[in-house]
Formats: C-alpha cells, structure tokens, sequence
C-alpha cells in the first residue's frame, strides 16, 4: 500500500545542464527547508486540534483592526448556517406536501407555505454572501496592511549587528511571508466555518430523519477527507524536494531579461546557454508534475470507489428505511439532498483547513520574527547628545562581527574634533568601514566605549546620534522614487522644499545634470518605469553627495566618495569637504584610498589589520622613516610619476554633439 505511506522527498535527478553550470544542484540556504516536517506530519486530527487556536489568533488580530466589520461577519455567518438548515427543513416541507394523498392542486396547495419559505431562505442565503464578501473587502486590507506595517517598522529599527547574524536575518527574512498569512487564514476560516455551520444543518436535519444517516454521511465524506490529504501531503513533499531545482531555474533564468546583461548574452551567446538550460531543467521537472499527476489519479480512484462504496451503502439504508423502518418518501427526498450538499461543504471545508494550516505556519513565522526584531531592535528614549557641533571619541574599541573568528577592529582610540577633516587610511580589510559604522552609531563596540559630546553612545538616545550625522556611502543608495524625493529623502522627516533641494544639487554639480533630463526633478530612478531614466555610477555618486548636503548635519562620514567620479569632479568633491568643515562646527570623517586626497586632512589614522598604527598629519607621517602611510603614498605616487611625461591636460565638460 505505497498510497498509505509518508510521502518521500527523493532529490530530483541532476540534469545534464545542472551538472555543466552548477556542478550538481543548486543549494539555497532556504527557508522552506523548515516547512517540510510540519507540513509532512500533517493529518486531520491535527489540523482539526489546531484549528480553535489558528481562528482564535485571526479573530484577534481582525478585533484590533475592525471589531465591527468582525462582528458583522460572524454574524452573517452563523445567519447563512441557520438559512441552510432553513432551506433544508423547507425541503423536507415541499416534499412531504408533494408526496401525500390527494388531488395535484391540494398537494401545490400545500406546498406553497414551504416552498416560499425556502425561497425566502435562499434569497436570505444569497443577500448574506453579498453581505459577507462586501465585509470581507474591507476587513481583509486593513488586516493586511496591520500586518506588513508592523513587519517593516519591527525591520527598519533592527539593531545592524542583529541583521549581520544569519540566523537571526534568516529568520527576520522568513516572517516576510507571513505577513499576508492572516488575510489568508481568515479568508479561508470563513469558508470552513459557514462550511461546518451548512454541514451542522445537514447533519442535524438527517439525524432528525434517522440517526443512521448521519453515520452514512461520516463513511461517504472519510474517504474524500483521506483523499485530499494525501494528495495534498504529496504535493507539499513535491515541492520541498523540487524548490531549489525551481528557484534555479528562476536564477538562471532572470538575468535574460535584465539590461546590465545585454551585451554578454548577445556578443558571448550566454543567452542560448541559459534558454538552453531552462528547458533541460524543465523537462525533468515537467516529469515530476506528470507524476503527481498519474497518483493523484490514482488516489481520486481509490477515495472516489470507498466514498461510492458508503453512498451505496446509504442509499441501501434509505431503501430499507422506506421498506422496513416505515420512513416516509418525502423524508427519503430530503436525506439525499441533504447528503449531496453535506459532501460538497465537506470537500469544502477539508481544502480550507489545508490552506489554513500551511498559512498557520508562515503566521507563525511572521509572528517570532516581529518578536525577535523587538528584542534586537535599536532602544529608544537614553540621554540625547548635548550641544552643537559633535566631538566623537573612542577609547580602546574593539569590535567583531557576529560569527567571525577574529576581531575586525582592535583597541581603536581616535578622536573626531568639529570643524576638522580626519581621514582613515588602510589596505582593504583593514577595517575603515567598520570603524565608520562604529561612528554613526549603527553598531555598538564589543569592547571599549564611543561617545559624542561625552554621552557613551550605548546610553545615548540613538535617534539622537543619527540625528547628527549624514552618511555618504560609494555604493549610493538608488531609491525607487523621483530624483527629487531621491535628494529629500536625506532628510525625509521634514517637509521637501524643492529650492533647498535645488541647492543641495548645484552645491553637488549635478543640478544641470537633473534638470536636463527629458523629465527634471519629476524623472524616476528606475528604468523599465515611466518617466525612468538610469543616470550613470559618477551622477549617482553626486545625487548621494546632494542628499547628504540637503541633509546638512555635524558629523559627514564620507566612505570612498569618489570611486565613481571623473579626475575633475574628484578634485572638487574633496575641495568641498574641506569647505565643509569652514563653519568651524560641521566635521568630515573621510575613508579613502586616493591619499593625494587625504595630504591635507587635519589628521589621519592609519589602519592596519583593525588596528590603528600610526596617527598625524600627512607632513608628520610622511617623516616617519618606513612608515606603513608613506609607503603606501610613495607607493601611488610612483604610479604617476613614471607615466607623467609632461603637462597634464584635465579635458573640459564635454560638449554636446548636436
Ligand atoms: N558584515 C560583515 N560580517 C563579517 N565580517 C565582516 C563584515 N564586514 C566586514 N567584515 C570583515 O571585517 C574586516 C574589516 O572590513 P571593512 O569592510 O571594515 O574593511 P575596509 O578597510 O573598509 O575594507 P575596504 O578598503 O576593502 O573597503 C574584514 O576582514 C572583513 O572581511
């Protein structure tokens, strides 16, 4: 009886073009994974146990939201059960007045009282379902948008040491599914609850006719129950089994459609490549849906021959109630009615409680997300940091990240004055961006202290600490927005004032650059959208320079900002963040590899394996005899000094062709 066995989840075959592209499967660090297990364990009396406490969850969260809307649709629920067993009783009424003696027009006579009743109850049934779907428009989004506003708030305000620990971000990344989970459940919970309700009515008007009935209904509605649990613990095994072979191919196949890989699969063919191996892959997952199919099949046979088998039987038993047990004709009608409809609300109900029992688990999900979120997320209220202009000290910080072996920086004293310009240098790994996110507050030291303004930032309000400083990053954040809203955004707590903004970008040069642009401050940062443009790496990095000049605080930490920028627009970039600190308050932290930038820093750190090694003036470093900084600097110096054969022309702006 391989139908009665735990379904497996057998590895699909590795397929030709798996094995040229990924060496074998495709592995995900996956969510779903988890899934398998409860989803597999899966059978009725669980479903059934769980389900008090999965509708007592929903009706909680639906009462926070809209306890009217709650009100209103319990209440037309149990108003539609109460009109099933209604139009049922009415049946019956039709038909005990159609089966008696007399003349044809007595009996519709008769009959009429019954049967407009049940008209009654029909038209009742049908208002009620307009009522419930009318209510269920309105609960459904506002219990939707309760969840993923919760969601984003808990995300927006995790501690940055928390979302660099896998776990925990696999675990805040889960809950991301739940957050529709509860619409769903609900959804489905109003199906199984007016389900059982129509069922309760079935069963109490066939009890009424003969208790015997309501066992014939339980053997005929058993076997459709095994049925659809089977098939649907097959397919949730199917699909633990199969999900990475599908999201390889998802993989695989997303870059065709993508701009920035364009030329690659023209001039190199990768595109016949991929097209390739999404069709091999294909083919063997196309196997596996003819397989589900070809035992579902099976399984429908074998459900639909018991459940046939127990309507046989009570059809048998009706027969014998009308021979033997006396039962009347028209009672005999109203059992097979009855029993007709009780096996569709029964099918009915079976399905909604799968879907409600999956969604239970990604609401589960959902919920200890949010409640790990809270436990790692940023504190509120702490001592606000006095004082204008900020003084940012370290005493002895050590930091490692979540997981890592060693320690990224080590024993790290320095100090940010206002009014100054402090430039970290070092090789790559050396820890400058470590060191910065310490700065602005987003991660707290392992050891040590940071403070600003004398305030220990771990005792400090943290909106506070961000509050005095603006971050201007290489890798410039590109927002889906206008390339207004993109400059605003650095300082989205107040109102937009489109001539502050305007500023901010004639101060960054790009302003001419926006306003060129087929649709101004009004373009999209989003190609494939209307009104988007794709503005190039360098014109980023001056929107980037805009937004944090719009946002215009105490502390600048500047990593790497002229990555992206042409040999001009670099020199005047660092020109400015000198002109920065000019007001004697504003300060520039400055991470950089271009040390001609950083000669004229106030003072530089020099880093080296997390660990400051030398500290001064570039004059005052650039004396020290084999120092790490001089080397470094002689070192880029003689890139240019061996390629200068005379006068260095920078080109001006280029014109426009036309
Ligand atoms: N999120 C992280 N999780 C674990 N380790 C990290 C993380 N970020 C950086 N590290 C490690 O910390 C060390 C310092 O990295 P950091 O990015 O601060 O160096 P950097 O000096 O800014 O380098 P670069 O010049 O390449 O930007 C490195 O060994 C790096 O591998």
């Amino acid at each position: 009886m391989k139908l009665l066995r735990k379904p497996t989840t057998t590895q699909p075959p590795v397929s030709k073009s798996e094995q040229l592209l990924f060496s074998g499967h495709l592995r995900h660090d996956k969510a779903w994974a988890q899934y398998a297990d409860p989803l597999l364990r899966m059978s009725f009396w669980s479903m059934a146990k769980q389900f008090p406490a999965m509708l007592a969850v929903i009706a909680r969260i639906a009462r926070r939201e809209d306890p009217r809307a709650l009100a209103v649709l319990v209440g037309a629920q149990l108003a539609s059960g109460v009109m099933t067993a209604f139009l049922l009783v009415s049946i019956n009424g039709v038909l005990v007045a159609l089966f008696s003696d007399g003349p044809t027009t007595d009996k519709l006579r008769d009959a009429l009282p019954a049967l407009l009743s049940g008209g009654a109850a029909s038209s009742a049934s049908v208002l009620l379902g307009c009522l419930i779907v009318k209510v269920e428009a309105r609960l459904y989004p506002k219990i939707e948008l309760a969840c993923r506003t919760a969601y984003f708030e808990m995300m927006a305000r995790v501690e940055m040491s928390a979302m660099e620990d896998k776990d925990i971000q696999r675990k805040l990344s889960m809950g991301y599914y739940g957050t529709d989970s509860v619409r769903r459940m609900l959804d489905s919970s109003v199906w199984v609850v007016s389900g059982l309700m129509s069922l309760t009515a079935a069963a109490v008007v066939l009890a009424s006719l003969h208790v015997f009935l309501v066992g014939a209904l339980a053997l005929i509605a058993a076997p459709r129950w095994w049925g659809a649990v089977v098939v649907m613990r097959r397919a949730y095994a199917s699909r633990h089994a199969w999900i990475d072979h599908t999201r390889a191919v998802d993989v695989l196949t997303y870059p065709i459609t993508r701009a920035d890989a364009t030329p690659e699969l023209r001039v190199h063919g990768a595109g016949r490549v991929l097209a390739d191996a999404s069709q091999d892959m294909g083919a063997t997952a196309a196997k596996e849906k003819e397989r589900l199919g070809s035992a579902e099949a099976v399984t429908e046979i074998i459900a639909a021959t018991m459940s046939g088998t127990a309507r046989v039987l009570a059809y048998a038993l009706l027969w014998w109630l009308l021979v033997a047990g006396g039962m009347p004709l028209a009672a005999a009608g109203t059992a097979v009615f009855a029993i007709r409809n009780a096996t569709g609300y029964l099918n009915t109900v079976v399905n909604q409680m799968n879907h409600m029992f999956e969604e239970s688990l990604y609401l589960t999900d959902m919920n200890n997300a949010i409640k790990l979120g809270q436990e790692h997320a940023i504190p509120t209220g702490g001592s606000p940091v006095p004082g204008d202009g900020v003084r940012v000290v370290l005493e002895d910080v050590s930091f490692r990240y979540p997981g890592a072996e060693k320690d990224a920086l080590c024993e790290v004293s320095l100090t940010i004055p206002p009014g100054k310009v402090v430039a970290l240098v070092g090789e790559n790994g050396s820890g400058k961006t470590t060191l910065a996110a310490l700065v602005a507050g987003l991660y707290l030291p392992t050891s040590g202290r940071v403070s600003y303004n004398g305030v220990e930032v771990r005792d400090a309000d943290r909106e506070s600490v961000f509050g005095r400083v603006a971050l201007l990053s290489q890798n410039v954040q590109a927002w889906p927005m206008t390339v207004k809203a993109n400059v605003h955004i650095g300082d989205g707590s107040r109102p937009l004032v489109h001539r502050e903004v305007e500023a901010a970008a004639e101060r960054a040069d790009v302003r001419t650059v926006v306003e060129e642009l087929p649709h101004g401050w009004d373009s999209i940062a989003l190609k494939g959208f209307e009104r988007g443009v794709k503005l190039s790496g360098g014109q980023w990095q001056r929107v980037g320079v805009a937004r944090a000049l719009y946002r215009g605080r105490e502390l600048n930490i500047v990593d790497e900002p002229t990555a992206a920028l042409d040999p001009r627009a670099e020199i005047e970039m660092f020109e400015s963040l000198h002109e920065l600190t000019g007001d004697g308050v504003t300060s520039v932290l400055l991470i950089t590899h271009r040390l001609a930038a950083t000669a004229t820093a106030d003072v530089i750190y020099v880093l080296h394996e997390g660990r400051v090694i030398e500290s001064g003036t570039h004059g005052r470093l650039m004396a020290i005899k084999d120092g790490h900084y001089r080397g470094l600097y002689e070192l880029q110096a003689s890139q240019y000094a061996t390629t200068t054969t005379g006068t260095t022309k920078v080109p001006h702006q280029r014109e426009g062709c036309a």
